[in-house]
């Protein structure tokens, strides 16, 4: 991953990320363009995404679970041994997606969930979760077959069997490191100083997975991506408004109840997977200038898809993929051992928790 430096709060201006219906004949061709071009794209949230409704209680579901008393989410803490790995809650500055640069872990609290067994978490849930088990999975599922429409529709664009992401994405076929993160990101106000250019609420830092979608909410910005040319530029919680958050915020209930896009973001995998045809962007979570001033709380959901834990990490057969590594140097040269999905996760997640130090090897 490109580390970058920490910066000062956002002034950045807002960046174009195309919004594409995948229902429509051109969307492989039009999403590999976008993932070529930011790594990030919009999806139209119509009858091939997800329920307006599901995404709206699981954000009711995170605002009750992270306004809990402290002991309740501590129950189930991501170090408590039954949770399992990655797995529970992570209490502010647990996590810190830059180590190289951060001072602070990241002003924020995240819960992890990860797969299910049939309409059950393998991990304990607390209680603002546990009566929500099973629509909890429900919504899981629903973004798994999403990400599945994607990688089918990367692998037309790509010109390989449609199946030869999604067959490695097959849960009835074994496990793997996929999560549905609730992420919550407080308000300033009440809450120790605040560090202007040193402290952020995400660190800079690319995805591990193969996709993620992010779910966001009106009028509670903050994600930047960095572009090529090394700038930070912010990215709209609504595309559809000119000024991002704040008009979006006008323009709906504010309860997240008028159906946004959803955005999509490539990971490291798939990049890997793909020579760096498709882009793994550099992406952080600054404080809203207001916030600094006491501002607004911001929720947002990620679901990080992953290759199943056996996958192997090899370059896909694809002819557009070849050319793209031998024209920019970017081919992935294997060794005598090739990685598996489960052994890249495992480097990610003991650099991201402070147990190691940067893994070398799949890193931009
Ligand atoms: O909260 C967000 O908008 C982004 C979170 C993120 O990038 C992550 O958790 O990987
Ligand atoms: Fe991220």
């Amino acid at each position: 991953m490109a580390s970058s430096k920490i910066a000062e709060p956002s002034a950045a201006s807002p960046v174009d990320i195309p919004v594409i219906d995948i229902s429509a004949r051109d969307a492989p061709n039009q999403l590999l363009d976008a993932a070529a071009k930011f790594g990030f794209v919009f999806v139209e949230n119509n009858e091939a995404g997800i329920d307006a409704r599901q995404i709206s209680h699981m954000f009711d579901l995170s605002r009750d679970l992270f306004q809990s008393p402290t002991e309740i989410k501590e129950a189930c803490s991501i170090n408590c041994n039954k949770s399992g790995k990655n797995k529970g809650w992570l209490s502010m500055h647990t996590e810190k997606l830059d180590p190289a640069t951060q001072k602070r872990g990241d002003f924020k609290e995240a819960f992890n969930i990860g797969e299910y067994k049939g309409d059950a978490a393998q991990q304990p849930l607390p209680d603002p979760l546990a009566p929500h088990e099973k629509a909890i999975g429900d919504f899981v599922s629903s973004c798994h077959t999403l990400c599945n429409e994607i990688l089918r529709l990367f692998a037309v664009a790509l010109e390989i069997p449609p199946d030869w992401f999604t067959s490695r994405h097959d849960r009835t076929k074994g496990p793997s490191g996929s999560v549905i993160r609730l992420l919550y990101y407080p308000t300033m106000a009440g809450m120790e100083e605040v560090e202007d250019g040193i402290d952020i609420r995400a660190g800079a830092h690319s995805d591990y997975g193969s996709v993620t979608l992010l779910f966001q909410l009106p009028g509670q910005p903050g994600l930047e991506i960095l572009t090529p040319r090394g700038t930070w530029a912010s990215v709209p919680v609504d595309p559809s408004s000119t000024q991002h958050a704040h008009d979006a915020l006008a323009n709906s209930n504010g309860h997240g109840s008028r159906t946004l896009p959803i955005l999509v973001n490539i990971g490291d995998l798939l990049s890997y997977w793909t020579n760096n045809l498709l882009k793994s962007t550099v992406h952080r979570v600054v404080f809203p200038t207001d916030a600094q001033k006491g501002g607004e709380d911001r929720y947002s959901m990620a679901y990080f898809c992953h290759p199943l834990d056996d996958a192997e990490l090899v370059s896909v057969p694809s002819k557009l993929v070849e050319e793209y590594g031998a024209r920019e140097g970017t081919a992935v040269r294997h060794g005598k051992h090739t990685l598996t999905a489960r052994d890249h996760l495992n480097e990610r997640l003991a650099a991201t928790y402070g147990t190691k130090n940067r893994p070398q090897g799949i890193e931009e």
